[in-house]
């Protein structure tokens, strides 16, 4: 049984690997997952040095090793399609060698949405590169910060609908962003299947009634799963 870790650039996400299972784990801090039966742990990171480094260092207590992987310009047969390769995050880089693994089809567009919204286009074993845009939560608070007179009195459910308060107008305008960034990506550089992953795919697949979606929370897992196994 292995751990696999998610440092994002907002939250620390932990999963079981076993037996080609993959189980979410609930856990309030890096002390919790020390004294876990596993063998070894693995750690895909995007979040600053340091946050990186004290996760290490707090992992150094428990009896497993820890392993932090990195983008590559190629691995698995999957080919990275950046100038400097290295420099493609490596979540993304890990959520394609899980799409490469798990969903074969011709052309798949993976859209990661959590802190920023990432997309990334895969033809067969082929990166074509892809886009990124500030997520739900960030663009809001982007305009927050921003402006004199945009505040946020409430936390409402984004929907597409003409917003009549600020706050409805904010969130509403985050979603639609998305939704109609995820449409235009669609058309202008069409694919089989939409793959959706991160703490928003829910909500945006109930936008996309239309298109082929498949949302996967554990892809960036199952990307790192292609390490263990090979
Ligand atoms: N329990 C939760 N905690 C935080 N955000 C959540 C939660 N459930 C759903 N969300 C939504 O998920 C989004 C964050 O996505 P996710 O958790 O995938 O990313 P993250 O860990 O915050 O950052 P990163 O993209 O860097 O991994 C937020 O925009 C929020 O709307
Ligand atoms: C875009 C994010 C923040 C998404 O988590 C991450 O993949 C990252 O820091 N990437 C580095 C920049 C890039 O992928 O081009
Ligand atoms: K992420």
């Amino acid at each position: 049984m292995q751990l696999l870790l998610d440092l994002g650039n907002s939250r620390l996400k932990a999963v079981l690997y076993q037996n080609g299972q993959f189980q979410q784990l609930a856990f309030d801090s890096v002390a919790g997952l020390l004294k876990l039966p596993v063998t070894a742990a693995y750690l895909s990171s995007v979040a600053t040095e340091q946050k990186t480094t004290e996760l290490l260092q707090g992992l150094q207590a428990a009896s497993f090793p820890t392993t932090q992987l990195h983008t590559e310009a190629s691995a698995f047969g999957l080919i990275n399609s950046y100038v400097e390769p290295q420099r493609l995050g490596v979540d993304r880089w890990l959520a394609m060698l899980g799409a490469y693994r798990s969903y074969p089809a011709a052309r798949q567009l993976i859209v990661d949405a959590g802190t920023a919204v990432t997309f990334d286009w895969l033809e067969e074993n082929r990166h074509l590169g892809g886009w990124i845009l500030p997520g739900l939560q960030l663009q809001q608070q982007a305009l927050l910060a921003q402006t004199a007179r945009i505040h946020k009195a409430q936390q409402l459910m984004p929907n597409l609908a003409p917003g009549c308060s600020t706050s409805a107008g904010v969130e509403n305008g985050a979603l639609a962003a998305i939704i109609g960034a995820i449409r235009l990506g669609w058309q202008t550089t069409p694919a089989q299947q939409l793959l959706l992953t991160g703490g928003d795919a829910e909500l945006l697949k109930s936008y996309l009634p239309d298109l082929p979606v498949l949302v996967d929370p554990f892809l960036l897992f199952k990307g790192i799963a292609q390490y263990i196994d090979n």
